[in-house]
């Protein structure tokens, strides 16, 4: 299924949430209608419970769907002109980045950044150049080999981001991503985050609890229902 622009044809680029509707057991818990467009940060704030997360995880693919204890849902997303619904959560080029950095301990940050690699990049040297040059845009040059447990919380969460961005997302979903953080770390990190949001024009969505980090994003806020 393809986006098209009704005046002139052309594909409409952003993240398209087309009157998505998710109930469970018989309650509303989404309602929304809206175009995330390239590099524009869309805060999504609610109370606890009200279904942020779990629009975040129908955009993903990762929301079960039917069945008892199931959520039941209708609407479509669609990313640059293409439909997202049906495919699984890896054909979406969807990148979300969690509370926790959720990186992998057995392996160095150099690991933990090769697997987010697209198969298509192929080659060692490449691989490893891809790696250097995202640590580095990082700010952790010559990080490649460290074990993760000897890192900072903010030089973990700028790994993760690295990891999210290099399996080159036409999307970014932020669950909640900074509140873990300390003050002063967490105004580091979301400008960071946000920068390089917007450096690549990446759709992004944030759900989050704390009015501030919607007031740093500056965009749009917008609720559930
Ligand atoms: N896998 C699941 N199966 C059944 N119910 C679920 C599942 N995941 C979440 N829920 C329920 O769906 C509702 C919405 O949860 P969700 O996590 O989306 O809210 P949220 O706004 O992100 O909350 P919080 O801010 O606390 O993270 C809640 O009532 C929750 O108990």
């Amino acid at each position: 299924m393809n986006s098209t622009s009704a005046r002139n044809n052309t594909p409409v680029t952003g993240l398209e949430l087309r009157r998505v509707f998710i109930r469970l057991n018989g309650r509303v818990l989404v309602d929304i209608d809206t175009i995330i467009t390239p590099g524009e940060i869309v805060t999504l704030m609610g109370p606890s419970g009200s279904g942020k997360s779990s629009l975040l995880a129908y955009i993903c693919g990762t929301l079960p769907v039917g069945g008892t204890a199931g959520f039941d849902v209708s609407g479509q997303v669609v990313l640059n002109g293409r439909g997202l619904d049906g495919l699984a959560p890896q054909d979406r080029h969807v990148g979300i980045l969690f509370q926790d950095d959720l990186l992998f301990p057995h392996l160095s940050v150099g690991g933990n950044l090769a697997f987010a690699l697209p198969s298509i990049v192929r080659g060692r040297l490449e691989r490893r150049t891809r790696i250097e040059d995202a640590l580095e845009s990082a700010g952790l040059g010559g990080f490649a080999d460290r074990d993760p447990a000897t890192l900072s919380g903010g030089q973990r969460a700028r790994v993760a981001l690295m990891r999210v961005l290099l399996s080159e997302p036409g999307a970014l979903l932020l669950d909640e991503p900074f509140s873990k953080l300390d003050t002063e770390l967490r105004d580091q990190i979301r400008t960071f985050v946000f920068e390089q949001a917007r450096l690549r024009g990446l759709p992004t969505l944030m759900v989050t609890h704390d009015p501030d980090d919607g007031a740093a994003a500056g965009g749009r806020i917008v609720n559930p229902v």
